[in-house]
């Protein structure tokens, strides 16, 4: 049996899943904006106090001290303010960065998302964890589906994300493009300190019926690649050949990993996963190794083969009304 317990959310339908990944990503945004699942504060543009609310630190002093008219204090308050305006600044400039697998994924963030009008989708940084190297008007292509599928169609007036896609004049060469998008997340990532691994705020991943997340296959090199960010794929065993995946210990060093599965075609592997870890699957190591900051969202066709697990009952984090 698996060592880490994740959490599971099962659902009997695949509707349940896509309304509980919906609120999931919503309370990854809300606290990755504003430290706070629920976003139940009021709008920063107001005042200085929705700053100290939102931010969590203790702003102005006016209310507990009555005002004292000498030049320490007024520079005081003034500093005061600069601070203040900074941290607000901060707060404003704050992003939400996830990171998006392609497969039945697509179809449950178009369902579960494009209905919600709470998304802040001017502030979404969207990367995908992995593409594979083709046309983006292909059918196969993770960043052409989910635009076609979810990008094109957020209603007028709810923000555009910024969507970083694969440089698509490498498609012929995975090293290069890999390279590339690696380049492309330094600049999103780290563009001012140098660090070892990018942090996303949330990872959504499938998982294939051989066991592969993004486009890290079973017993493939790019599974064992512990220093590149990105890796080249020049021979996945299942459709296009060509790919670039994340790697897993950029995957594992996100806020927050979390699969997203359904079907019967799922019940084997996910047996697998759950039972047998030793056989060092692409998605039991994910499952392992990011072990206490997973949750699995799955339907019932999708665990009908396991034993002994725990479902729990998902809590809708993010009010609604
Ligand atoms: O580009 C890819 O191949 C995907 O990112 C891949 O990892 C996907 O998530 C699984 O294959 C599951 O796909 P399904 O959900 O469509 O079965």
């Amino acid at each position: 049996m698996t060592t880490a317990v994740p959490l599971i959310y099962c659902f009997p339908e695949f509707s349940g899943v896509a309304e509980a990944v919906a609120d999931h990503i919503l309370a990854a945004q809300n606290y990755a904006l504003y430290n706070d699942y629920n976003k139940k504060v009021p709008a920063l543009s107001a005042t200085a106090s929705n700053t100290s609310l939102r931010t969590g630190f203790s702003s102005s002093s006016s209310n507990t001290h009555l005002p004292r008219s000498n030049s320490h204090h007024h520079s005081a308050s003034v500093s005061k303010s600069r601070k203040e305006k900074r941290l607000q600044e901060k707060q404003e400039n704050r992003r939400f960065k996830i990171g998006l697998s392609g497969g039945s994924l697509i179809q449950v963030l178009e369902e579960g998302l494009l209905k919600r009008d709470d998304i802040e989708w001017n502030k979404w940084d969207v990367y995908f964890a992995d593409e594979r190297l083709v046309p983006f008007d292909s059918k196969d292509s993770n960043y052409g589906k989910a635009k076609r599928k979810i990008f094109d169609n957020i209603p007028a007036g709810n923000g555009r994300p910024n969507v970083f896609p694969i440089d698509i004049s490498l498609i012929n060469d995975p090293q290069e493009c890999a390279d590339q998008y690696e380049k492309t997340l330094i600049k999103g990532f780290a563009s001012k300190d140098s660090v070892k691994l990018p942090i996303f705020d949330l990872i959504l991943l499938g998982c294939a019926p051989d066991g592969h997340v993004a486009s890290l296959f079973p017993n493939q090199e790019s599974l064992r690649e512990n220093y590149a960010w990105c890796t080249p794929i020049e021979d996945a065993p299942s459709g296009p050949q060509k790919r670039i995946s994340l790697t897993v210990p950029v995957i594992c060093h996100a806020h927050r990993v979390s699969f997203v599965v359904e079907g019967a075609t799922k019940a084997p592997v996910i047996k697998t996963i759950m039972e047998r870890p030793d056989k060092g699957l692409p998605a039991s190591i994910i499952n392992e190794k990011a072990a206490g900051k997973i949750a699995w969202f799955v339907d019932s066709d999708a665990v009908s083969d396991v034993d002994g697990i725990t479902k729990k009952t998902y809590k809708f984090l993010v009010n609604t009304k």
